[in-house]
């Protein structure tokens, strides 16, 4: 049904078309524009475009959200969607999500990205990164730089690139696909361009998959890929206990099918070197103490402790905490070969809450420590960051895939004394709005 344009002054309302000119980009992968004073966030859009939008959301007064319908002034950087699916093309209803820059070329969603976490540094860090003479040039430099691609993305235009995919299936029909973009209904696709050629081959995108609700898929770097299935009325994923191996450069991992595990196919070496790159700064400048009480929170399947150790050496001391209890075994195997590494399971606040009650030798070795961290999507949150602001560690790495939340952590580190010394981002989600920061912080 076609709706009546929005009529001058009039609130928006959902179902509207309202024409915009798109002015910036907003952090969750949408532009902004304003329609008579009011801020609208616009999916499909790209910043300098005049597009025709649809409002799909006017619940807040302050601002609605609207789809793009059609493009009536391109940007030099819009390119055909990646995935059909996708596409401006279909209704908005029937778009596939998951791919929501999927029409910008390569290097302009990394700008767009760099231009998300400049901004997040600056309102949500009080981290100035842009340069100080306020020339668009110098600017466009720092914005093409800051969000460092992945080796292999440009040649394939960032695809193939997602070992990991979570599809969903239709309680009424059974058809397996991907949540549409902005909704829980399942939308019918004849393949995922972001995922890697072994998930493409067993995903069952053409067969129904009635009294399952999720399939999982995964493609391990050393093993076959595999599918895990969620029965109606289940929890558990058929499969999700067994090991899969997986390769960082040529290091091998173990790692539960169901456990975490970073989805780019060059993520975890990507990650791996940063940190190890990280952690061997600090050894050469005499900042790091190997037999202090270094800290892994968050730590998976081990992978960022060892790339402490392969900084560090044999003689590093580490304790790994995670919440899941496979992830803290698959450590304790990947890390069995570092005598001095333990593998805790437990939620971070609760380990930080005991380490706080230690006695003052102990407190002194956590002092002199180096803490990693690589918090879910959430971020530590604000009692995370107490926490580990009263333990005081020498040095922070922080690994975070919200440019937000580590904004806002940002502020909380440097208001207890921490100086930002380094921050790094990765391009490790083409064709999504997320990327990956690295920020090292020491105590002054
Ligand atoms: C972003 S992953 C990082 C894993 C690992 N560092 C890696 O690179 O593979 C976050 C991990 O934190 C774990 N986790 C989430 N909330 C937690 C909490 N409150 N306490 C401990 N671990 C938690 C998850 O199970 C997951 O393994």
């Amino acid at each position: 049904m076609e709706h009546m344009s929005a009529a001058a002054n009039a609130p928006l309302s959902i179902g509207d078309t309202v024409e915009l000119d798109v002015t910036g980009i907003a952090h969750g992968g949408v532009s902004v524009a304003r329609h008579e004073g009011r801020v609208v966030f616009v999916a499909d859009a790209i910043p300098g475009e005049r597009v025709r939008a649809r409002v799909t959301d006017a619940k807040k007064k302050s601002f609605a959200r609207a789809a793009v319908v059609e493009v009536l002034d391109a940007s030099p950087h819009r390119r055909e969607h990646v995935w059909a699916e996708a596409s401006v093309d279909r209704d908005l209803d029937d778009r596939a999500g998951g791919a929501e820059f999927g029409h910008i070329d390569l290097a302009h969603q990394r700008a767009l990205k760099g231009e998300v976490l400049v901004d997040a540094m600056q309102r949500f860090g009080g981290v100035e990164l842009a340069p100080e003479d306020d020339d668009p040039e110098s600017m466009r430099e720092l914005l093409t730089e800051l969000v460092e691609p992945t080796e292999g993305d440009e040649e394939r235009n960032g695809l193939g690139y997602r070992t990991r995919v979570r599809l969903h299936v239709d309680p009424e029909t059974g058809a397996v696909g991907p949540y549409a973009a902005r909704s829980r209904r399942v939308i019918s696709v004849a393949s995922l361009p972001l995922a890697t050629e072994g998930i493409n081959q067993v995903a069952p995108l053409h067969e129904p998959m009635p009294g399952v609700t999720t399939v999982d898929l995964i493609d391990p770097a050393a093993d076959d890929p595999r599918m895990l299935l969620t029965l109606a009325g289940e929890k558990e994923r058929a499969g999700a206990g067994d090991a899969v191996h997986e390769l960082v450069e040529d290091r091998g991992f173990l790692v539960r099918a169901g456990g975490f595990w970073q989805v780019h196919r060059e993520a975890p070496a990507v990650l791996f070197t940063a940190v190890r790159d990280a952690v061997s700064d600090l050894v050469a400048d005499g900042r790091f103490d190997p037999a202090a009480g270094n800290l892994d929170l968050y730590g998976g399947a081990g992978l960022l402790a060892a790339a402490m150790a392969e900084a560090v050496g044999p003689g590093l001391k580490v304790t790994t905490v995670e919440a899941e209890p496979g992830a803290t075994d698959d450590a304790a195997e990947n890390l069995s070969e570092l005598v001095g590494a333990l593998a805790l399971t437990s939620k971070v606040d609760r380990h930080l809450a005991e380490l706080l009650k230690s006695a003052a030798p102990v407190r002194d070795r956590l002092r002199r420590g180096t803490v990693v961290l690589d918090p879910p999507r959430s971020g530590a949150g604000g009692g995370v960051m107490g926490q580990l602001i009263e333990l005081s560690p020498a040095n922070v790495v922080y690994v975070a895939c919200d440019p937000v939340a580590l904004a806002r952590d940002t502020k909380t580190l440097r208001e207890a004394g921490y100086e930002l010394t380094e921050l790094r981002a990765f391009d490790i989600f083409p064709h999504t709005h997320h990327f990956e920061s690295l920020a090292v912080f020491q105590r002054a």
